[in-house]
């Protein structure tokens, strides 16, 4: 494991907060100040970690572990204006017994859908005999973020009323980049106070931040906002999740729990398709966090149609040969 080096320095994470228990930051100048405060993101050492990291190989054992470990960790997506509940009763079936020839195969974390969805995928999922399988919904707007305050809030709050146990919010990329950090570090306090006890998860849409800087800056500022996940992206926009963005990610939360005691998820989301990029992440996980973070409870795969892949690789592995996509849904 590498040693933190990115981390804001505790000052820096003092004063950008009162110190009273929400964390309220004194000032839009104090937060930024803190945010621009953090060490520049060398984008060609950024680069080579994670082409480094991406080319581990592993052992067989531990590919049988990683491919489980991965089902276990999707947030199993539909976020389409075609959805219908057929399709959501679909894939919770999907989620809760991803392999029907084998019933060994783990179960998904959770079923993401959009807030009308909600209610459906929870029935759906008690009726699979699934209920512990969670339902994540994104909200805010999502996935542009563009509408007044009052309407996110309302969007979470449906969400979380129909049964979500975890809300995925989109930052407002518009006042980030324009540097109204205050104006977003509040907006994430505001979704976080309507989710009650459901998780929230923060979406940057990493492919619109333009730079590392950027993405560091974020991780920061959701994370003293609140958040309990961060998230790289939507899966709507032209770059998703990548391996540098996450290690990136994955670096401040680390330096987050050294500088504050508090553990935060993160979640690439957005064009993870393999087993073999499943398995980067997760060697990517383990070797900057160790096993702390290697759990569902720290770590999510956002995603439509990656499970079909691993449960062909998950089936590969036990018999030595493809199954082919008849016995596994592919996407
Ligand atoms: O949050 C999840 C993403 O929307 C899924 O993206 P994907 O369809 O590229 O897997």
């Amino acid at each position: 494991m590498t040693m933190p080096t990115d981390a804001a320095s505790p000052d820096a994470v003092t004063e950008a907060r009162t110190g009273d228990p929400t964390g309220r930051p004194t000032s839009d100048a104090a937060l930024r100040r803190l945010l621009h405060g953090l060490p520049g993101v060398d984008a060609v050492g950024l680069e080579a970690r994670a082409a480094t990291l991406g080319t581990r190989s592993i052992k067989t054992t531990a590919k049988a572990y990683a491919l489980d470990l991965a089902i276990s960790m999707i947030d199993l997506t539909t976020l389409e204006g075609a959805d219908t509940p057929g399709k959501v009763r679909a894939l919770c079936a999907k989620g809760a017994a991803p392999d029907p020839t084998d019933r060994t195969a783990p179960r998904v974390a959770a079923i993401c859908v959009y807030p009308d969805m909600v209610a459906t995928a929870k029935q759906a999922l008690a009726d699979a005999g699934a209920p512990g399988i969670h339902v994540a919904s994104v909200a805010t707007a999502f996935p542009a973020g563009r509408a007044a305050l009052d309407v996110k809030l309302a969007d979470t709050r449906a969400a979380v009323a129909a049964g979500a146990d975890e809300i995925d919010m989109v930052i407002d990329r518009g006042a980030f980049l324009a540097g109204r950090y205050l104006q977003v570090y509040e907006e994430i306090q505001q979704v976080k106070a309507e989710c009650g006890t459901a998780h929230l998860k923060v979406i940057f849409e990493n492919g619109e931040l333009a730079t590392y800087d950027n993405i560091r800056r974020a991780s920061w500022l959701a994370m003293l906002a609140g958040a309990d996940f961060i998230k790289t992206s939507t899966g709507k926009v032209a770059v998703n999740a990548t391996p540098p963005g996450t290690l990136l990610m994955l670096e401040a939360v680390r330096d987050f729990r050294a500088a504050t005691g508090r553990q935060v998820g993160v979640k690439p989301a957005g064009g993870i398709r393999t087993a073999k990029d499943a398995v980067k992440y997760l060697v990517m996980v383990n070797e900057t966090l160790g096993e702390d973070w290697l759990s569902p409870d720290w770590f999510r795969f956002g995603a439509s149609s990656l499970l079909g892949d691993l449960l062909m690789q998950r089936q590969k592995l036990a018999t030595g040969r493809y199954s082919g996509p008849d016995y596994v849904t592919v996407d």
